[in-house]
């Protein structure tokens, strides 16, 4: 029973209201710590563990917001920590709750558009709970398990679920999961889930949602697709337009080269050969064929690189990023063959629908020699490719030094979405764009793509948009004297990339991929330190070899050293001590001759596992 208050409880109360005052005063002031936002402790321990020092402007904005349960519909830029920003009040009021009433029930929905999104937020809910695992419980409905484990998954009511629209609407038609107790829901990548074609599913989704349900859209851009899901979802939203403040230098450098169709590969040669761009990269290419036409040519010159494509086993594709974050690889060659349409300022609801249908059919994008040998559907329905990949959206690749489009995209929605892998949580990156001029078009019949008809128009869009956030597009200048003189060795790489080794390298790699990731699941489930023996950078050699391709003769070399051939030189340290041991072992081991055995990661991995 309660104990009535008396005169001695009063300077208690005096105290309890003036740390409320205090607490309101600051919230007026604004945020600057993360122990200003009020959180439970043990989410404050789990942000600590990751070394977060202060929240970004989109966390000190939204959380507060979502812990007073308002709807926010939030545009903040690529990287700029809105994950924290929606899990973290979520997380405290799922705790606070748990305080009093402990009625089991799926709290909170997190629709992404991607599986590798998806496995991200699981990862991070992970990250931000570790201190509370015990009371919060997160299911991935993405995973590929079977029904009746999924089923099962669900009746154990987690806390939070998160999913793909598809996924969670499947699961809501076979009744495996209520929405009965729902609280929250999010919609992370709002500007991306319905060009995905999740029209559907969302309505069905919304159909469901019990009443006052607090929704949270997150988005790097405000398109006409998140007014959609607005109109949709929220209840008189709060809207936060983060406004891109950054220090003076920081953030991404945006630079482009015009140049011919095979002389992107002039330069993609020269850059890493001559390691003109120093860090991580992410090579975006237009389709898979052309992942694999690059990785081969790159390999012709001894320069190691992996593959990300829809294609690629989801377990793979995890773990190349996973792999790539730790630092394992230098350079991924993605192919964004489910290219996000649309520009960012327009209506592009049909046009994306339409550009997606289009690209389904073997569109636009089709190289042109393959398209006269274009299989037919039936064929092409043996190679699944997956519908929910999506590499250029939301994965958080770390310390990338550089987002090369070896091929631009063809829209300034999605080049707004590729920039934003590198310069991620306030750190300093470039992007580095290759456009092809109309009038080189179809010049060189080997190294054309469709997609890159347009490429000027497409510039242009992407410079006007880019202005209006107040950065500049700039070209990046390279002596093309200088460069010319390694054409000829590109030339014979060219050469050595047919049509038929990419064919080869294709298959071969999706099959190896495959064995990989079904055949060694369980032992890393149950071992999951081993997993770092899979490496996903092995030489295809589905291409004649030229060794002495592999180096690069004095006598090419300009005078002036590198910086004769651009005064640009990208650079972006961000190695620890530690990885650099690393690397160093595993650029000795590349510099090798390579041996089957060693860059046959099964291999590597039995012998370890018969020790
Ligand atoms: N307060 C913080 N301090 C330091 N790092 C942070 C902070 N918040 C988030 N990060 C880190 O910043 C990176 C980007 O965060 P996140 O993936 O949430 O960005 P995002 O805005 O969702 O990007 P995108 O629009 O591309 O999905 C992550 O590596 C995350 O761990």
């Amino acid at each position: 029973m309660k104990r009535k208050l008396d005169e001695n409880d009063v300077p208690a109360l005096v105290e309890e209201i003036e740390r409320s005052k205090e607490a309101a005063e600051k919230k007026k002031a604004g945020v600057s710590t993360f122990a200003d936002l009020a959180l439970d402790s043990r989410l404050l321990q789990g942000i600590s563990k990751q070394n977060f020092q202060t929240p970004t402007p989109v966390q000190c904005k939204a959380i507060p917001l979502a812990l007073e349960g308002r709807d926010v519909m939030a545009r903040a830029k690529t990287g700029s920590g809105k994950t924290a920003a929606y899990l973290l009040p979520i997380l405290h009021l799922i705790l606070k709750r748990k305080e009093s009433a402990s009625t089991p029930g799926t709290s909170a929905l997190i629709l992404v558009p991607t599986r590798e999104l998806a496995e991200q937020v699981t990862r991070a809910v992970d990250l931000f709970a570790a201190f509370c695992a015990k009371d919060i419980k997160a299911l991935n409905l993405t995973g590929k398990v079977s029904d009746a484990v999924q089923r099962s998954l669900l009746s154990d009511s987690p806390d939070i679920v998160i999913a793909t629209p598809a996924r969670a609407s499947a699961n809501l038609e076979g009744s495996a999961l209520s929405l009965e107790n729902l609280t929250h829901l999010v919609i992370d990548e709002s500007d991306l889930v319905l060009s995905y074609g999740y029209d559907e599913d969302l309505q069905s989704v919304a159909k469901l949602l019990p009443k006052g349900v607090q929704t949270i859209l997150m988005s790097a851009t405000l398109t006409s697709e998140v007014e959609t899901l607005k109109g949709l979802f929220c209840r008189n939203p709060v809207i936060l337009k983060l406004e891109e403040v950054e220090e003076a230098g920081a953030g991404v450098s945006q630079y482009i080269v015009k140049c011919g169709e095979d002389e992107k590969f002039l330069l993609l040669y020269v850059i890493f050969k001559l390691k003109l761009i120093k860090g991580k990269c992410i090579i975006f290419v237009g389709d898979i064929d052309r992942c694999y036409r690059t990785k081969l040519f790159l390999e012709q010159f001894g320069i190691r690189s992996c593959i990300l494509n829809s294609e690629l086993p989801v377990n793979t594709r995890l773990h190349v990023v996973e792999e790539f974050n730790k630092n394992v690889y230098d350079i991924i060659i993605a192919s964004d063959e489910h290219e996000i349409m649309g520009d960012e300022d327009m209506d592009d609801t049909d046009k994306s629908t339409k550009a997606q249908d289009e690209k389904a059919d073997g569109g636009p994008d089709a190289e042109p020699e393959s398209e006269a040998k274009k299989p037919s559907k039936k064929k092409r329905k043996v190679v699944e490719k997956d519908k929910d990949y999506g590499v250029s959206r939301g994965i958080d690749f770390k310390n990338v030094a550089c987002v090369l489009n070896f091929d631009l995209p063809t829209s300034s929605k999605s080049y707004t979405h590729r920039i934003g892998r590198t310069a991620r949580a306030g750190q300093t990156g470039m992007a580095l764009s290759f456009v092809v001029p109309a009038k080189l078009y179809r010049k060189h019949p080997p190294t054309s793509i469709s997609s890159a008809q347009d490429d000027e128009k497409i510039l242009a869009k992407i410079a006007k948009q880019q202005k209006k956030k107040g950065k500049d597009v700039k070209p990046y200048s390279f002596d093309v004297k200088q460069v010319e003189a390694f054409r000829y060795r590109m030339g014979d790489a060219l050469r050595a990339v047919t049509r038929v080794a990419i064919r080869e390298a294709r298959t071969r790699e999706l099959r190896q991929e495959l064995i990989k990731s079904e055949k060694l699941k369980r032992h890393f489930e149950e071992n999951p330190g081993d997993l770092h023996h899979l490496r996903h950078d092995g030489e295809l050699r589905a291409a004649k070899v030229q060794s002495h391709l592999k180096h690069v003769p004095e006598y090419l070399m300009p005078e002036g050293g590198k910086k004769a051939i651009t005064s640009d030189v990208g650079f972006v340290a961000l190695r620890k001590a530690t990885d650099n041991k690393r690397r160093v072992r595993m650029n000795k081991r590349g510099s090798k001759k390579p041996s089957g055995r060693k860059i046959d990661p099964l291999k590597s991995f039995r012998g370890k596992s018969k020790r």
